[in-house]
């Protein structure tokens, strides 16, 4: 029986394909969808599991280039802008040029993506390239996860699915949770070729890059007997930071620097542990936060956020819901910055480290801003509050 062969290994093809910058432009089309999706890739030819597809091209910039862009771009430029790590620092592919290329026109299905991102390294440079995780038709459009969960779109399409509740459990096939596929996904053994997956969710690795370092900066291992593992703060950090305002909700959202600025000044702020001589309770420190958070608001200004337990239980009920916009209480005479901190979604995790003691870390985060905020910035704006004591 006749075996059909490949005429490239798929990373060579990858590989040739990136160093030429070229596309595979009559195996692929671009069609209009609709309003709200805009454009998408489609496939003409059917391809089959493990296939290269396309490279997202783009101008490889440093992290630091990519902050300073990110401060300048409108949001709807900075989409285009890909983080990874490569040689364990980060990098970004800036694909907001509208060129012809068609990498940049592929959307985000988080549930039953048919690509994954992976790493390619030609001519000792990074690209980056999508391959086939099953067979594709022709006529499918070519999707992958873009990892995170904050997508504004993913939202919108979350209350379409809720609008269509009124159809029986057979006509809409039940899909996983966005988090289980996640998880899944990543969970996905590479296969056998040399390129190199791309993290599903480059802020979250890079916050991980980040913990690891900063962990080992300032914490021994004494220290720190039963730290969180890596991959639990970055489940919890998915969960809670999941809820997001769409650009059109926070229509006032600082730029990045601004909100380093801010971010940088309430770090200073935050508690030394001079400052905390007699290890407060989780109240304490939250009521502690929620002074220096919120610098010069009065009490009465401050809307209470839920209690520590209050925001665990809640993460835990709702999965990646944590606090929508309509539970932040509103004051109309709160500045621009005052109202902005009080989206940032406050996240927890505990750490019991022995008789009778537990480290809580608390984390501030503005990854939920309804913008993909820059990943320095989530790093920022991560406060770690000292140790406090159960009894
Ligand atoms: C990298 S671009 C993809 C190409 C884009 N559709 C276009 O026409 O230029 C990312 C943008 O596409 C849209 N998008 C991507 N995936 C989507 C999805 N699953 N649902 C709705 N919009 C999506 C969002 O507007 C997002 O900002």
């Amino acid at each position: 029986m006749a075996t059909i062969r490949r005429r490239n290994t798929p990373l060579k093809d990858a590989i040739a394909h990136a160093t030429r910058a070229i596309d595979k432009a009559r195996e692929l089309e671009v069609k209009y969808i609709n309003s709200f999706k805009g454009r998408g890739l489609f496939a003409k030819v059917p391809y089959q599991k493990g296939d290269f597809i396309v490279e997202y091209r783009g101008e490889l910039i440093s992290s630091q280039e990519s902050e300073r862009r990110r401060g300048i771009y409108h949001s709807k430029c900075t989409v285009f802008m890909f983080d990874f790590c490569w040689k364990e620092r980060m990098w970004c592919i800036d694909a907001a040029q509208e060129d012809d290329s068609l990498g940049r026109l592929v959307n985000d299905d988080h549930i039953y993506p048919n690509c994954k991102m992976k790493r390619v390294i030609a001519e000792g440079k990074p690209h980056l390239c999508l391959f086939a995780l099953r067979d594709i038709k022709a006529g499918e459009e070519i999707t992958y996860d873009y990892g995170g969960s904050d997508w504004p779109w993913r939202k919108q399409a979350k209350v379409q699915e809720t609008a269509s509740d009124t159809l029986s459990s057979e006509e809409v096939p039940q899909s996983p949770s966005p988090s289980k596929m996640q998880a899944k996904v990543q969970n996905t053994a590479a296969d056998t070729m040399s390129s190199e997956e791309v993290p599903q969710s480059p802020s979250f690795s890079e916050m991980q890059a980040k913990t690891q370092e900063t962990g080992a900066d300032t914490l021994s291992s004494e220290e720190v007997p039963q730290s969180p593992s890596v991959s639990e703060m970055q489940a919890k950090t998915q969960e809670t930071s999941a809820d997001t305002l769409s650009s059109e909700e926070a229509p006032q959202s600082p730029s990045v620097s601004e909100m380093q600025a801010k971010t940088q000044e309430t770090s200073a702020d935050t508690l030394s542990s001079e400052e905390v001589p007699q290890s407060p309770s989780v109240s304490e420190v939250q009521a502690k936060t929620q002074e220096t958070s919120a610098d010069t608001l009065s009490s009465e200004e401050v809307p209470q956020s839920p209690s520590v337990s209050e925001v665990q239980a809640k993460t835990q009920e709702t999965g990646a819901d944590t606090l929508s916009s309509e539970e932040v209480p509103q004051s109309p005479s709160l500045s621009h910055m005052q109202r902005m901190w009080m989206y940032m979604r406050t996240m927890t995790v505990e750490q019991h480290v022995g008789q009778g003691h537990k480290r809580v870390w608390m984390y501030l985060t503005t990854a939920s801003m309804g913008q993909h905020v820059s990943h320095k910035s989530v790093w920022l704006n991560v406060i770690r509050l000292k140790m406090a004591r159960l009894h």
